[in-house]
């Protein structure tokens, strides 16, 4: 990643790698790119600087106020509700996370990392203060915080959305994954906790708080998810009301934490917050209704605790649930996955979700031993053709959940992308049946 400085007198860009290096270059210097500086100096590099440093030299530091959120899931709706307010009450903003960076509306990033490396961050914020951005809310991944993708930002305030069990591939254990999000929250800064999240530790200096079970500083006092969400926040002794067509009680955690932290930032009124949250329309990927009859929704859950959220929050209605579970990730959830889904699901098709390096038959049997019986449970490799299977099975009553790929546009096979999305699958195969009809 390199970063142009037309008006630098001595140097001619920054980079954050060796190779990239000349005397022209100032490299910036970080955990991942540690072993390249005797490379960098190599290259004629004389000039090295830290991600805060770098900061500094692009006047990112005091332009803008970023917002960065944690969590296990969540962390994309809670990131675009914050960023819909926030531009529904006139704010300029930016955005970074799983599906891209956008700024003021406009995608100027495609699909990266969830947290890209500090550089590529660096050159996104630049882009934002350059379009008279103030604020710019970005998602933190585990992997950003133990890979120090984060360095040198001082965030305005910090979101934790919750904590279950995801990429114990990359961290080992739950505990150590725990401590690897507690240590986000271990410095002064201004943070938002979900107080129905007991797991994490958290630094008490400057934090405010939201929940729905536990006494909070913005607390829900009463809601419905008949005809999609409807509730009562309090903060200290007012109270005030919001709707949205968000569904599911899970969404009602992002929206409180959303709305708790554009009034942290003191952008409006919080009646005004709460006007403008009617206007998010939520997230491509999660929780879309692609087909309306039969009812058909694509949703990203891809950890056991987003499955339970997801299923849970439709479990009035008889479903039939087609996943799998990434390869070259935490293989520990996928028994527990598989369990969720016999727990909820009246049919079940599990098929393959980018198993990667991975033998997919392998994944599928390691979801099958969290799975001891059903009466309708099926496997199918090929996704196409278990969402094929899902939706000839279903009975007009029954609900399609096509979870794990939200808005993915592929599916990944042995190191190759091959084009795949779920919604377009869907799609395609009942305009096919209906032609045919
Ligand atoms: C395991 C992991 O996270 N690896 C990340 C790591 O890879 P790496 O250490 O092998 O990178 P590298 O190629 O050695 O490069 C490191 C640095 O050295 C520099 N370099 C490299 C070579 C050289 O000769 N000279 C030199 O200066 C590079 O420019 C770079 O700055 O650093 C790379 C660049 O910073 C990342 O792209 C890469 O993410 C890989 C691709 C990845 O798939 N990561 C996933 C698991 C991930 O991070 N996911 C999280 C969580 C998802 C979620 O839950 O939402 C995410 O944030 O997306
Ligand atoms: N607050 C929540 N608690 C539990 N599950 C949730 C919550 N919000 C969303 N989910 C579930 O998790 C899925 C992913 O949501 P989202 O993309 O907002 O999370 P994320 O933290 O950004 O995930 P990732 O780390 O993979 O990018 C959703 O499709 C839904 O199934
Ligand atoms: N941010 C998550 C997304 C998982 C999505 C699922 N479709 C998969 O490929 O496992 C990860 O990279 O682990
Ligand atoms: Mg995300």
């Amino acid at each position: 990643m390199k970063i142009e400085l037309p008006n630098h007198n001595t140097f001619l860009h920054v980079t954050d790698n060796s190779n990239e290096c000349d005397a022209s270059s100032i490299f910036v210097l970080t955990k991942l790119n540690a072993m390249y500086e005797q490379s960098a100096r190599d290259h004629g590099c004389t000039h090295i600087i830290s991600p805060k440093a770098c900061l500094d030299l692009l006047g990112i530091t005091h332009a803008i106020k970023i917002i960065g959120i944690t969590g296990t899931n969540g962390k994309t709706t809670t990131a675009a509700a914050i960023y819909s307010i926030l531009l529904d009450l006139g704010k300029k903003v930016g955005l970074q996370g799983t599906r891209g960076c956008f700024i003021n509306d406009h995608r100027i990033e495609e699909k990266s990392l969830t947290t890209p490396p500090i550089l590529q961050t660096i050159h996104n914020l630049k882009h934002a203060v350059e379009a008279g951005c103030e604020y710019f809310v970005m998602e933190v991944s585990s992997h950003a915080i133990v890979q120090n993708r984060i360095d040198g930002i001082a965030f305005a305030l910090k979101i934790l959305t919750n904590v279950t069990q995801d990429h114990l591939d990359f961290h080992k254990t739950i505990d150590e994954y725990i401590a690897v999000k507690s240590r986000f929250f271990d410095d002064e800064s201004v943070k938002l906790i979900n107080k129905d999240e007991s797991k994490i530790r958290f630094n008490r200096t400057n934090a405010m708080s939201y929940g729905i079970e536990h006494p909070a500083t913005y607390k829900i006092l009463a809601y419905s998810l008949k005809e999609g969400i409807s509730a009562a926040v309090a903060k200290i002794e007012k109270v005030y009301e919001f709707e949205s067509p968000l569904h599911g009680f899970f969404n009602l955690y992002n929206l409180l934490a959303a709305i708790s932290a554009v009034d942290m930032l003191g952008v409006a009124p919080m009646e005004s917050i709460c006007e403008a949250v009617e206007h998010f329309g939520g997230v491509e990927g999660r929780m879309e209704v692609v087909s309306q009859d039969p009812l058909v929704i694509v949703d990203f859950a891809h950890t056991p605790d987003g499955m339970e959220k997801v299923l849970d929050s439709m479990k009035e209605r008889d479903l039939v649930v087609v996943f799998g579970a990434g390869g070259d990730r935490d293989r520990t959830k996928r028994p527990k996955m598989g369990a969720m889904a016999q727990r909820y699901a009246k049919k079940i098709v599990v098929t393959s979700d980018n198993p990667r390096s991975e033998d997919p038959q392998s994944i599928i049997t390691e979801i099958l031993a969290g799975m001891n019986h059903h009466e309708s449970l099926h496997v199918e490799v090929d996704r196409h053709e278990a969402i094929e299977k899902a939706l000839r099975m279903q009975a007009p009553n029954e609900v399609l959940l096509i979870l794990g790929k939200g808005d993915e546009t592929y599916q990944e096979i042995k190191g190759k992308k091959y084009p795949f999305d779920d919604r377009s699958v869907v799609r395609e195969l009942i305009a096919q049946w209906a032609k045919q009809k």
